[in-house]
């Protein structure tokens, strides 16, 4: 039988793709967070990196891998809300159809505020969404990481991307997983790769995940100088991007994982992950 997988194709997932080599009788498509979040939802694929809070939302019926994750501590550069005035006169915001996540994160940051702007759902170019009458436009993935670059950019000798200003010309770049540092001092976990409790990924599959992944991020320079051409991105920016990632779903990453789904969807179902690598689960 085929196992059939959906993946997220953003950068940050390079180090885990790039080199993945999939077994006999696994296919895979692409697409978006929200798209790949539906497509495993819909039982149109069997595995997929999903948005964590769907993940969360629909514990009773999913379950995650144990060792991968997409996740921070601190800034993430692509989960951006680009916004002209503070963030608490922000009237209307425009969110991006592309993400569950960092929807859900937005609204939890806004509620630790007591702010309650108008959030409406568009597209397009963050600073043409800015001068239409959006005070606040939330962007993800691979064009948001463009955005804040052409922003707040560029790189000097001098500086990194730790220091570069998060306001340039009238915009400022709120970071939303460095706010949930600065919230609950905590990571934040963006994606794990969930598939439906009955049809977890064949031994195979997550043997080669794992060994695409040692490669990927052994050779992490090799993957920036690949993507940074098409991103439109120096290689130096595209490399601290991809170093900043967390993708083993450690301990640190499950307490923030959980603390977020505390606070998002409050009541949910346990999360479930399978065995651990390594871990013999014994029969009977
Ligand atoms: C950090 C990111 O993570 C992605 C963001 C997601 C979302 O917002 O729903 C889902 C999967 C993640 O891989 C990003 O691509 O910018």
């Amino acid at each position: 039988m085929t196992y059939r997988a959906g993946w997220i194709h953003y950068t940050n997932v390079a180090p885990i793709l790039d080199s993945l080599v999939l077994p006999n009788n696994v296919t895979a498509v692409t697409g978006v967070p929200t798209e790949m979040n539906a497509a495993l939802l819909e039982g149109r694929v069997d595995i997929a990196n999903i948005s964590a809070v769907e993940f969360i939302r629909h514990a009773d019926k999913l379950e995650a891998l144990p060792d991968f994750s997409v996740a921070v501590l601190g800034p993430v550069y692509s989960v951006n809300l680009f916004h002209t005035v503070p963030l608490p006169n922000l009237r209307r915001v425009a969110l991006t159809r592309q993400s569950a996540m960092s929807v859900a994160l937005l609204e939890v940051l806004l509620a630790a505020r007591g702010l309650s702007p108008t959030l409406e759902r568009a597209e397009g170019e963050a600073e043409n969404l800015l001068a239409s009458g959006y005070d606040g436009v939330l962007r993800i993935g691979d064009s948001a990481l463009r955005e804040w670059y052409r922003v707040v950019g560029p790189l000097t000798p001098e500086t990194t991307m730790t220091t570069l200003p998060h306001t340039a010309r009238g915009i400022t770049v709120t970071d939303l997983a460095e706010e949930w540092f600065r919230l609950t001092g905590h990571t934040f976990v963006f994606a794990v790769w969930a598939y439906r409790k009955d049809a977890p990924p064949p031994a195979a599959l997550v043997q080669a995940m794992r060994e695409a992944r040692r490669e990927g991020i052994g050779h992490l320079a090799d993957v920036a100088r690949r993507h940074a051409a098409g991103l439109g991105l120096p290689e130096r920016v595209v490399q601290h991007y991809l170093w900043n990632f967390r993708y083993h779903l450690e301990a640190p990453d499950r307490l923030g994982l959980h603390e977020f789904a505390a606070q998002a969807v409050p009541g949910h179902a346990p999360l479930r992950f399978g065995p651990r690598p390594g871990v013999r689960v014994e029969s009977g």
